[in-house]
């Protein structure tokens, strides 16, 4: 019987994850060479590292094949349906802010909030026979932020990636996705309207899907003390 805990597999995530455990006497390492995604939990008993993506730890939580993992709360808030009732939080970890905003081309000088980009919005469906596009990767936190502003005629296109370059691609008039620096948004002529949609951080999450034995539930408190959350 082990705890199956779910770490992001690459980059700062997954560094700043094991640092988080590291300061808290749970040294987390990589085994094998660098390609190899296996590794050890030492300094608590009874816990089986699973290194994954980070986009898809939700999933996992939800499904209870993980007990805990470590991921932003934007995707676990995006990709579970009513993600309160199979997973849990139990620490923000202070690492991997990001904000998740809504953005237009900077030449939109007279849109700057959401009742703006409303009336655009519907100006554009009557000039051109089709809703403003919006590339996102962050489909229900979109909708479920423009359905509370008001906001209706849009369409979402789906863009897993280099989402700011949609527009100038000619492929959407803006986009949702989330920003830290605030670079990417400049150098593609962009800027933020309205407020931040989701401020998104590391966050160690609880499936509350996954079966505990007795075992189980014991190496668990054991591991949740050693790391104080
Ligand atoms: N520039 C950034 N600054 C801070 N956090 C970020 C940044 N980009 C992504 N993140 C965070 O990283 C987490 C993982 O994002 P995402 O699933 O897009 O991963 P990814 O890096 O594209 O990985 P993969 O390539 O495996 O899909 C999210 O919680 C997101 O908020
Ligand atoms: O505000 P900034 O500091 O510029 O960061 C924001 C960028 O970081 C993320 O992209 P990432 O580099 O993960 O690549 P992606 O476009 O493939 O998701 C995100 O999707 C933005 O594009």
């Amino acid at each position: 019987m082990t705890i199956k805990l779910g770490i992001p597999s690459k980059g700062r995530l997954m560094a700043d994850t094991f640092d988080w455990f590291g300061a808290r006497g749970v040294t987390i390492t990589r085994t094998g060479t660098d390609r190899e995604y296996a590794g050890r939990v030492d300094g608590a008993e009874g816990v089986e590292l699973v290194l994954l993506a980070a986009g898809e730890i939700p999933r996992e939580l939800a499904a209870g094949r993980i007990h805990l993992g470590v991921t932003g709360s934007d995707v676990v808030q995006e990709k579970i349906a009513r993600w309160e009732t199979k997973i849990a939080p139990l620490a923000a970890l202070g690492f991997g802010h990001a904000d998740l905003v809504l953005a237009v081309p900077k030449t939109w000088t007279d849109v700057r909030d959401l009742s703006d980009l409303d009336a655009v919005a519907d100006a554009f469906r009557r000039a051109h026979g089709f809703r403003l596009r919006i590339a996102t990767k962050y489909h229900r936190l979109v909708r479920a932020h423009l359905k509370a502003a008001g906001v209706t005629s849009y369409q979402l296109v789906d863009s897993q990636g280099a989402t700011e370059g949609t527009v100038a691609n000619l492929t959407a008039e803006a986009i949702a996705d989330i920003t830290s620096t605030g670079a990417t948004l400049d150098a593609n002529h962009l800027k933020v309207i309205g407020d931040v949609m989701h401020k998104s951080q590391a966050t160690l999450f609880q499936s509350l899907t996954a079966d505990l034995s007795s075992k189980d539930e014991e190496l668990l408190a054991d591991l949740r003390s050693k790391i104080r959350v």
